[in-house]
């Protein structure tokens, strides 16, 4: 272990170096176990706590604790005497001083106050709002960092959930590819057995694969889904233009696929309006709370959309508009929402408000106009319920058109107020393509598109396919979806409102037969009626689009014992500096 100590201070973002802490009271561990720094009354206190509790880890204890994973949340993972700690900003690799927040029987949480030694992964958040505003949770890990991650996190899953083969792999020059901190993550002493399978990846020794979850000490597979980490990890790493070499079967796990420019990704603002001394202010919620903290730019949002914010807060302020406080359900401006799209440059503008009337509404469209002439529709939503869902049932257009129109490759999408449409463009096409590849399409395959939101993946697959029939269970997505299919003039897409698992064991009675079954159900995952259906259809393909591993796991695993084998997951990074992981993943039929 390197005798460089690096500091940083507590706070995510920080490059800048800080003290140690020593002096801090308190005791603090060492990856031995050793107990240093303790005052004598401290330790009294500390014991007396541990023979009530059990535990060797009290509340307000500060300690030093090597981090050796990260999990869903994207909080670092800590040990302490083999107490797991939870700690967010730190990241795997990393030796922190932490302060012990909250302790529960299994594992606790800690507030990082210093980062002894660093991740050589480590970066400044560019953000300078980043420790306070909660919308990102990772952009203190380096991008190829996150990636690295997020795939690690995909493995795991497979691994642990799944009880799934995930095969290792080989490339040149590995080293390329995989993140410094990969290599760095050092198990704790006194906690070998789990760190090696800890920091992700899960390849023991003798090459066998391990599994993460029985290594957090008395964590039942549950709540070990949700708790263990997933750190950065050596295995299975892949070339970056994405070739690979299989060194022994089983799924292969491909590198995420990134952004080259992994920053002003989103095209909607939904910014939420409230007052302060200062006047009309719009941002985010304080965490933890219901105050908005005001905001001029956001680093994941398209700069045009922080600017109109901007603008429509400044023009509210000069005509004297109201903002709406939750608390006492008066005043009128709610929420600013912006759409932007990215291949046409047209905008569109919702103003929510708490009411039909909006006191100087020419003045205010004027020079919104005026301002801002990428804007081809302004809008009025009307919720006037003391709720925190955004939009209220009533839209109506101020001024221009009621939609605004895009493109994710080929295909043309109508965007209206309420329309459901992915925030990042760029990859939801990398991610389409992905799934259409996987499908194997050679243009006579009767598709079945489940989960099918507003039919975007459907009139991709249309493309490609003979048929392709769509499900969702939201009718007005489904109402964009048949008014999109006919701007491209698709006329081989039918779409049905309703359950995927009611609505197609519907259409195998009356004598549907798929090739091809794409699902992109919600975080939850698939309805175990939906499976048994694939099962019966026998479609010689699935295609399974995911935003939670951990479902995608359970469901593969319920695929596999149905007759479906795995064959390659490709995680695609919709989303990033955040924790988000969304993944496409290939099954065949094996008997
Ligand atoms: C992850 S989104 C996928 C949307 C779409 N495929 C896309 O790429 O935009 C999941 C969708 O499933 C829908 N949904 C949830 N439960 C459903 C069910 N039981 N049957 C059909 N659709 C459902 C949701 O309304 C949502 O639109």
């Amino acid at each position: 272990m390197t005798k460089q100590r690096k500091s940083f201070k507590a706070g995510f973002g920080g490059r800048a170096g800080g003290g140690t802490g020593k002096g801090r009271r308190g005791r603090s561990f060492e990856s031995n176990g050793e107990v240093t720094g303790s005052g004598e009354k401290h330790m009294r206190n500390a014991a007396a706590t541990a023979k009530l509790t059990g535990l060797l880890v009290a509340k307000n204890d500060e300690l030093v604790i090597d981090i050796i994973g990260m999990n869903h949340d994207g909080e670092g993972v800590g040990r302490a005497e083999g107490y797991t700690l939870f700690v967010a900003g730190a990241l795997p690799g990393e030796k922190a001083r932490v302060k012990v927040l909250k302790t529960k029987k299994q594992y606790g949480y800690a507030k990082l106050l210093d980062v002894v030694q660093a991740s050589p992964d480590r970066v400044a958040a560019p953000c300078p709002i980043y420790d306070q505003c909660g919308g990102c949770q990772l952009q203190h890990l380096s991008y190829e960092g996150q990636l690295a991650w997020k795939r690690q996190h995909v493995v795991d899953a497979l691994e642990r959930i799944g009880k799934l083969r995930v095969a290792r792999a080989a490339q040149p020059d590995v080293s390329d590819v995989v993140p410094t901190a990969a290599q760095s993550v050092s198990p704790p002493s006194g906690a070998a057995d789990s760190a090696g399978s800890m920091h992700g990846g899960a390849i023991a020794a003798g090459g066998g694969i391990t599994n993460s979850a029985k290594n957090v000490p008395g964590m039942d597979s549950a709540i070990a889904e949700d708790a263990v980490p997933s750190g950065l990890g050596t295995d299975g790493a892949a070339g970056s233009d994405g070739s690979l070499t299989v060194l022994e079967q089983g799924i292969v796990v491909r590198p995420t696929l990134g952004m080259d420019e992994p920053w002003r990704y989103r095209n909607k603002a939904q910014v939420p309006i409230g007052v302060t001394e200062g006047g009309l202010v719009g941002g985010f919620y304080a965490r933890g709370s219901h105050r908005i903290v005001d905001m001029e730019t956001c680093l994941i949002q398209h700069e045009h959309n922080d600017d109109i914010v901007t603008r429509v807060k400044a023009i509210g302020r000069q005509l004297g508009v109201t903002a709406y406080n939750e608390e006492s359900g008066r005043g009128l401006l709610r929420h600013v929402v912006v759409k932007k799209a990215f291949r046409t440059g047209e905008m569109m503008l919702v103003l929510v408000t708490n009411g039909r009337d909006i006191p100087h509404a020419d003045a205010w469209i004027g020079l919104i106009r005026e301002q801002t002439p990428q804007v081809v529709s302004i809008c009025q939503n009307v919720n006037t319920k003391q709720t925190n869902v955004i939009f209220g049932d009533e839209t109506r257009v101020l001024w221009g058109r009621d939609v605004i129109y895009d493109y994710i490759g080929e295909v043309q999408f109508a965007i209206s107020a309420r329309s459901f449409y992915q925030v990042n463009p760029l990859q939801t096409e990398v991610l389409y393509n992905k799934t259409v590849e996987y499908a194997g399409l050679t243009g006579k395959e009767t598709v079945i598109d489940a989960y099918c939101g507003i039919g975007t993946i459907s009139l991709f697959l249309a493309q490609h396919a003979d048929q392709v029939y769509g499900v969702e269970i939201v009718k007005e997505a489904i109402e964009d979806a048949r008014r999109n299919a006919q701007l491209n003039g698709m006329t081989n897409v039918k779409f049905e409102v309703g359950a995927s698992e009611d609505v197609i064991p519907r259409w195998k009675e009356q004598g549907i037969e798929a090739d091809v079954i794409v699902v992109d159900p919600p975080r939850k995952g698939c309805d175990p009626r939906l499976l048994e259906t694939i099962f019966e259809m026998k479609p010689e393909r699935v295609v399974y689009v995911s935003c939670n591993p951990s479902t995608l796991a359970r469901d593969l695993r319920v695929l596999e014992d149905g007759g479906y084998r795995t064959v390659e997951v490709q995680p695609v990074d919709m989303f990033p500096h955040t924790v988000h992981v969304e993944s496409v993943t290939l099954l065949v039929r094996d008997v």
